[in-house]
């Protein structure tokens, strides 16, 4: 590459105050910034370091292990990608959304990758912090996806299933967004009669009905500037959908008993468990409130499909007991074995019952409520089996539970896809 090239994307990495580097297609960092090198405290030698050197301390590029490389991305798809992934920075490990950008010549051809990293500051890789924990994959790509909703102020849909972590996620949401210095408020859609959703909703002026002494604000008047979340948005009954539908496309509402409307500018975020693209089908759900609330629909995993966050997340929750306990391994076994139809939420009350049970500082495998101890005992009793059995039998499984794609299922796993698809060919399996 021609040295002016170089010295002009130095000047232009050198103009941003987000981590950059340049880099050629052999990983090889070529030009790096200020922010970069205070945020990773490592000697970077231009022309011989590698990026994933740096960021991952490893000696091969990420995708050998279990992550989407957007350098190959870029290259396979010729246009800019981000990505989610998990870097070991001067603060220790940190969730880094990385935006990748080819840059080309004149001629079109090109020259390298720009590589901007922007801290996503709603996660945490490590337990101790108030924050979303994960580290697996699919945790990655949900928080690139909530990343990017918080930088513009489009209505994000969640829908996941129960305790899978959507209230966190809203949360997220605002607090990385332009709004999150304003309010952030939620309305509990589930069980809201006709009248109590008007009165909450909208507020009501003094004397509107009996009882009613004093003017009340609305939960939508509460949030001007901030961000309103309807969580369980498929319980509103249809006779109401259409009041909402009315307050999402105008931002007016009319307090009950007030003559004139008000406005409220708010940044809508809808959760629910429910499939409401089978309700809009079923006639249970408007179609037009659904294209309304749906302009970026996140799909939360399930936490059966990102075991490997479960440590992390026994971790996180064992932190809030008085005592430091931690799990025997037999009884980590357990709780990695586990389905978790409750998600989250069941891991975190399986994790505070058990540490309230345990008389030692080592949590047993008999600490554990029985539904999580089933599954390993059934294991105990049998005879050995081989690993090779176990692993037909756990891609077996997968075949028929993850709901993702091939290539996730290949990232979740930590195997590239070739490797994949010629162990389910050994197994006689098919991913759909
Ligand atoms: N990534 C995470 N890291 C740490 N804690 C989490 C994470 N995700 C969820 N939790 C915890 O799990 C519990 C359930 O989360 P949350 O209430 O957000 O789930 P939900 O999907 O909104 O549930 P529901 O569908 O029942 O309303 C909460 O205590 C939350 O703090």
């Amino acid at each position: 590459m021609a040295f002016m090239n170089l010295s002009i994307i130095q000047s232009m990495i050198d103009a941003l105050d987000k981590p950059a580097i340049f880099i050629r297609p052999d990983y090889s960092i070529q030009a790096v910034n200020r922010a970069y090198l205070d945020t990773y405290k490592q000697p970077v030698k231009l022309g011989h370091s590698r990026c994933h050197e740096i960021s991952h301390h490893l000696a091969e590029p990420c995708d050998r292990h279990g992550e989407e490389c957007p350098l190959l991305h870029c290259q396979l798809h010729g246009r800019s990608t981000s990505v989610v992934h998990v870097h070991h920075t001067q603060a220790g490990l940190q969730h880094c959304d990385i935006l990748m950008r080819p840059v080309q010549d004149e001629d079109g051809m090109t020259l390298g990758y720009l590589e901007i990293l922007n801290k996503v500051e709603f996660a945490a890789a490590g337990a101790g912090v108030n924050k979303m924990v994960g580290v697996s994959a699919s945790f990655n790509r949900m928080l690139n996806l909530l990343n990017r909703a918080a930088s513009a102020d489009i209505s994000v849909l969640l829908q996941g299933e129960t305790g899978t972590g959507k209230e966190l996620a809203a949360r997220a949401v605002h607090d990385a967004s332009h709004r999150h210095d304003k309010p952030f408020v939620i309305i509990e859609c589930t069980g809201l009669s006709e009248a109590l959703f008007e009165s909450e909703l909208f507020g009501h002026e003094k004397g509107a009905f009996t009882g009613a002494s004093q003017a009340k604000k609305g939960l939508v008047e509460l949030a001007n500037g901030g961000t309103l979340f309807f969580d369980e948005i498929g319980d509103v009954p249809l006779n109401m959908q259409v009041k909402l539908l009315r307050l999402l496309e105008t931002r007016t509402f009319r307090a009950v008993g007030g003559l004139h409307p008000k406005r409220s500018d708010f940044r809508l975020v809808c959760a629910s468990h429910k499939n409401l693209l089978a309700m809009v089908e079923a006639g249970e759900f408007r179609q037009d409130l659904y294209y309304r609330i749906a302009g970026f629909p996140i799909q939360l995993p399930a936490l059966r499909e990102r075991p490997a966050d479960i440590p992390l997340l026994v971790e996180q929750f064992l932190l809030t007991g008085t005592e430091r306990k931690h799990f025997s391994p037999a009884a980590m076994q357990a709780l990695c074995a586990y389905s978790y139809p409750g998600n989250i939420r069941e891991l975190k009350s399986i994790v505070e019952q058990a540490n309230l049970v345990a008389n030692e500082r080592q949590i047993q495998l008999e600490d554990l409520p029985q539904v999580c101890q089933t599954g390993v005992n059934a294991q105990q009793q049998t005879e050995i089996r081989s690993l090779e059995e176990l692993e037909g039998d756990y891609l077996a499984q997968l075949c028929e539970r993850f709901s993702g794609s091939f290539e996730e299922l290949a990232s979740a796993l930590g195997v590239s896809d070739r490797t994949l698809y010629r162990k389910l060919h050994k197994f006689g399996l098919r991913y759909r």
